[in-house]
C-alpha cells in the first residue's frame, strides 16, 4: 500500500512518522512546497527504521505530484495552523487555495485515491477537497472525531484514574467549539460514564473537549500535532487493512440525521473504501439541538467557501 502525506510540517511528519513505525503502509510519500524539508524528514524518518526497526520506505517530494502517483490514500495536511487568538475559521482564505490545489493535484495521478483532509477550518476543507476533487463522498473525509474523542477520553481517563484504553465514547458535529460530546453513548469498561462521574464535573471536561484545540494553541503558539497526526494515521490504518473500524469522521451527511446539505462529524465505519457506512444514532431532543446548532455553524463558513 502507498501513502501520500501532503504537508511535511508538524502534523504531517508526524503522521508520517507513525505510518512508518508502525508499518502501516509499504511507501509513504511526505510532499511539501518548502524546498528540501519533505525530503529532509522522509530521509531522517528512514533512518529511524534500523533503530525501531520497520522497513516503510519514506521518500520526499518538493512539490513533485508525479511521486505520489498511484497513492491509495492521501492525507493533506498542508496550511496554515492558528495562533493564539486565532479560530480555525479564521484560516478559510488562505487554506482553501491550498487545499483546492492541493486536492487538484493529488487527483490527477491518484484518481483512486481516498482522501483524508486534515487541515482547518476541518469541515469546510473536507467540502473544499470533495468539490474539487468530484470523488464520492465516501473517499473524501475529514480528521477531527477521533482528535476530539481522544481528548474527551484522555480527560476522563485522568479524572477517573484508569486507562484511557477502557474509555470508548462518541463525539458529533463539527470541529470547534460547537462540538457535541455524548455523555450517553461514554462507556468505562462498559460502565456508563454517568454512573462514575458526576454531572458537574462532566459537564466540565466536556467543556475543557471543546475547546482542546485551543488549550493547546494557547500553549505553544501553534496548534498541536502528536495526537492530530496519530489520528489521521489510525484512519490510514483502518483503510488499508480494511479494518471496518467505528470511529467519528467528517463527511457530507446526504439524508442522514435529516441533514443533507452540510460536512458533519458523525460515526461510521471505515473500511478499504472509505466510509463503508454512515452509523444513525437515536439521538435525544437535546443532542439533535446540539447538532443543529453545530450545523448552522459549518454552514455559514461553508458560506463563506461559496463567496
Ligand atoms: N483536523 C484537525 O483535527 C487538525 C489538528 C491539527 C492541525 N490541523 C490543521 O492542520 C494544518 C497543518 O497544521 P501543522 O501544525 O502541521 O502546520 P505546519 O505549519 O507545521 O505545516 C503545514 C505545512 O504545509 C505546507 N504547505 C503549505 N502550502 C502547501 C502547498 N500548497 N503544498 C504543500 N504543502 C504546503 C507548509 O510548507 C508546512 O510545512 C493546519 O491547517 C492546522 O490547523 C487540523
Ligand atoms: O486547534 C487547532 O487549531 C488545531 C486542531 O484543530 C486541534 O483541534 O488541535
Amino acid at each position: 500500500m502507498k501513502v501520500t502525506v501532503v504537508g511535511a510540517g508538524n502534523v504531517g511528519a508526524t503522521c508520517a512518522d507513525v505510518l512508518a513505525y508502525r508499518e502501516i503502509a509499504n511507501e509513504v510519500v511526505l510532499l511539501d512546497i518548502k524546498e528540501g524539508v519533505a525530503e529532509g524528514k522522509a530521509l531522517d524518518i528512514w533512518q529511524k527504521a534500523p533503530i525501531n526497526l520497520y522497513d516503510t520506505r519514506t521518500i520526499g517530494s518538493t512539490n513533485d505530484y508525479e511521486k505520489t502517483a498511484g497513492s491509495d490514500v492521501v492525507v493533506i495536511t498542508s496550511g496554515l495552523p492558528r495562533k493564539p487568538g486565532m479560530s480555525r475559521d479564521d484560516l478559510i482564505s488562505t487554506n482553501a487555495g491550498i487545499v483546492k490545489t492541493v486536492t487538484e493535484n493529488v487527483i490527477k495521478h491518484s484518481p483512486e485515491a481516498i482522501l483524508i483532509i486534515v487541515s482547518n477550518p476541518l469541515d469546510v476543507m473536507t467540502y473544499q477537497a470533495h468539490i474539487s476533487s468530484k470523488f464520492p463522498r465516501t473517499r473524501v473525509i475529514g480528521m477531527a472525531g477521533i482528535l476530539d474523542t481522544a481528548r474527551y477520553r484522555a480527560f476522563l481517563a485522568e479524572e477517573l484514574n484508569v486507562s484511557p484504553k477502557d474509555i470508548q465514547a462518541v463525539l458529533m458535529g463539527g470541529h470547534g467549539d460547537t462540538m457535541v460530546p455524548l455523555p450517553r453513548y461514554t462507556t468505562v469498561g462498559g460502565i456508563p460514564v454517568t454512573e462514575l462521574v458526576d454531572a458537574e464535573k462532566l459537564e466540565a471536561i466536556i467543556e475543557r473537549t471543546k475547546f482542546g484545540g485551543g488549550e493547546l494553541v494557547k500553549l505553544m503558539g501553534t496548534s498541536a500535532w502528536y495526537a492530530p497526526g496519530s489520528a489521521a494515521a489510525q484512519m490510514v490504518e483502518a483503510i488499508v487493512r480494511d479494518q471496518r473500524r467505528v470511529f467519528p469522521v467528517c463527511i457530507k451527511l446526504e439524508g442522514e440525521y435529516g441533514i443533507d446539505d452540510c460536512y458533519l462529524g458523525v460515526p461510521v465505519i471505515l473500511g478499504k473504501n472509505g466510509v463503508e457506512k454512515v452509523i444513525e444514532l437515536d439521538l435525544d431532543k437535546d443532542e439533535k439541538e446540539l447538532l443543529a446548532t453545530s450545523r448552522k455553524h459549518v454552514l455559514e463558513v461553508m458560506a463563506v467557501l461559496d463567496k
